[in-house]
């Protein structure tokens, strides 16, 4: 039975849905809002119940009881996995028939999972695809990385590629890069506000009020990236235009590096990647 949080004049049938409503799924979820999505054409579902009727009161998108009605609710469309890498196989199992009577389109976004492992726990038939976002998502800013198996067709493919253009850009990426991929674009977010907050503790040190501070170091670091993306020049070469000989720049990236700056950031990666591949 799927039920509607907020009360609809006209049912909807809904066209995308999504298994467990976490920090992930949720924002991609505002990002398609936010690109104009019809929120009653999104059907989410949570073990927890109580947290996905929170999330549709918020933003006006359906609920279904449990899982299986949501597959049912959504049939031959496309069914976005939410859940953590770690209860992945005991979803799969939960939504395997349901998924290929419905002719479902499977789309997990767990790290560490990958095609391979994914289609072992799936009719041989079922459509799979992987796809790794980041929480940019919410502001449609998000890098996703994409890949399919052989069941996918070119037209459910073309679904999900817009699906994900609507909330950032996207890249098809071999199965066995997805470690690599997630290191540098799931995971960079928190790197980079790890940075940001570093820059900001840094100024707060040097008498500069911490909320002046944040918004500061985020304006400077967004910018940054944005030109970086509009550039014709390498990042390498965008530094050196700010290094003057002698100058203020120059002086601190000796010091980062003499710190371990880049080598910090060349093992934290490395981590990152090498967690990645013990969740599969
Ligand atoms: N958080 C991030 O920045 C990114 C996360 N991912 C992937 O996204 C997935 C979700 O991550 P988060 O959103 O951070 O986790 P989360 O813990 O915030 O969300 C997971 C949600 O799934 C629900 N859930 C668990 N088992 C369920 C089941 N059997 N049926 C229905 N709902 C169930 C939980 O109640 C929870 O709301 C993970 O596989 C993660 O690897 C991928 C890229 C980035
Ligand atoms: O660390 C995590 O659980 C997620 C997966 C990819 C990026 N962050």
């Amino acid at each position: 039975m799927t039920t509607v949080a907020t009360p609809l004049t006209t049912p909807t049938a809904p066209t995308i849905g999504f298994i467990g409503i976490g920090h992930m799924c949720s924002s991609i979820v505002e990002g398609l809002i936010a690109s104009g999505t019809d929120p009653r054409t999104i059907i989410i579902s949570n073990r927890t119940l109580a947290k996905a009727e929170d999330f549709a009161t918020r933003t006006g998108v359906q609920v279904a009881e449990n899982n299986t009605d949501l597959i049912h609710a959504v049939g031959s469309g496309i069914v976005i996995l939410g859940v953590k890498p770690q209860q992945m196989e005991a979803l799969m199992e939960e939504i395997r028939e349901s998924a290929t009577q419905a002719s479902s389109i499977i789309v997990s976004i767990a790290a560490g999972i990958s095609l391979i492992t994914l289609a072992q726990w799936a009719h041989s038939s079922q459509p799979i695809a992987r796809a790794l976002p980041n929480v940019a998502a919410s502001v449609r800013q998000s890098m996703t990385g994409l890949a399919y198996n052989s069941n996918v067709t070119e037209q459910a493919r073309n679904h999900i590629s817009q699906l994900f253009t609507a909330i950032g850009r996207t890249q098809d990426i071999e199965d066995s890069q997805f470690s690599t991929f997630s290191a540098i674009a799931g995971c960079s977010p928190a790197f980079t506000f790890e940075f940001i907050d570093s820059l900001s503790r840094a100024a707060v040190k040097n008498g500069l009020a911490k909320k002046d501070a944040n918004f500061i170091a985020t304006q400077a670091v967004f910018g940054s990236a944005l030109l970086a993306l509009n550039s014709e020049l390498s990042v390498a070469d965008l530094s050196n235009t700010v290094q003057s000989p002698g100058g203020t720049t120059i002086a601190g990236v000796v010091e980062m590096e003499e710190s371990g700056f880049r080598a910090a950031v060349l093992r934290g990666v490395q981590a990152s990647i090498n967690r990645d591949k013990e969740l599969g």
